[in-house]
């Protein structure tokens, strides 16, 4: 597989909802949110991990983690959302909505739902993340640093430096991470507890472009299990797994 840097996985981005492709982010995204949230329920149960506190950043990583949420709603699991810089656009409205209408609470601070939480999706940062972390996201990065309960990263850990990865250990440290396209450079040479990679949606061709090398799919599944220690060699933008 390749691994992508931060430049290589906007132009894919950017490509995918270009005017050869078409996407439209809120398909992309739908797409994405429901890999998301078929690869928690592959690993946990409501049974033991019924809590979800779901922590959405300001970007698409957020929007993903939306439209997660609301799968994992009808998947039997309780989400439960902190989105404390939401974007004015309809996209993010919407997507509030829809979870309020499947009855997901949002909630103000984390403090107190982490105690009572199973496990946490980070949807907080994904591949446009650069620079040293924002209020209010570091106080909220330290927070579920600082807690025991298990993490599931969207796309990248929080935090982690997409090319170079968890620059000063001030990242999350998830025990899974779902890899959207194809994973990034930042976790080369980590392993996962559970690794997926998720988003089922570069056409043939785009693949084929970039040399993703992108591992089959089983079946109609949107999800697949990357189970190496993710490796690379090479300079940056074309590292291959
Ligand atoms: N093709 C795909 O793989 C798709 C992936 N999707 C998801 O989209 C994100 C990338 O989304 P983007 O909006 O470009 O960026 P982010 O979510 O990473 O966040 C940008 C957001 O964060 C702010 N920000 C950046 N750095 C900092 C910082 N140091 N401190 C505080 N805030 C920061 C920035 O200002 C923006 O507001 C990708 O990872 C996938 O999860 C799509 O959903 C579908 C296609
Ligand atoms: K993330």
């Amino acid at each position: 597989m390749r691994l992508l840097g931060q430049a290589l996985a906007q132009q894919i981005d950017v490509e995918l909802m270009g005017p050869a492709v078409g996407f439209s982010i809120d398909q992309l995204m739908e797409l994405a949110g429901l890999s998301v949230a078929q690869a928690v329920a592959r690993e946990y149960t409501p049974a033991t991990h019924r809590s979800i506190l779901v922590c959405a950043g300001p970007g698409n990583n957020g929007g993903d983690a939306l439209v997660a949420a609301r799968h994992l709603r009808l998947f039997g699991f309780a989400p439960t959302v902190h989105f404390p810089k939401r974007p004015s656009k309809d996209l993010f409205v919407n997507l509030v909505k829809q979870c309020t209408a499947y009855g997901i609470p949002f909630v103000d601070e984390i403090e107190t739902p982490l105690k009572s939480s199973q496990l946490v999706l980070d949807g907080i940062f994904g591949f446009s993340f650069s620079g040293d972390i924002r209020a209010p996201f570091d106080s909220i990065i330290r927070t579920l640093k600082a807690s025991p309960v298990p993490i599931v990263s969207i796309d990248i850990p929080s935090g982690w430096n997409v090319e170079h990865g968890n620059v000063g250990g001030i990242g999350l440290e998830p025990e899974m991470l779902v890899s959207l396209t194809s994973p990034k450079m930042g976790v080369r040479g980590y392993r996962f507890k559970h690794h997926y990679l998720g988003g089922r949606f570069v056409p043939p061709a785009l693949a084929e472009k970039f040399s993703l090398n992108l591992p089959a799919f089983p079946g109609t599944d949107g999800i697949v299990r990357l189970d190496d220690v993710v490796e690379g060699e090479g300079p940056a933008e074309s590292a291959k797994i």
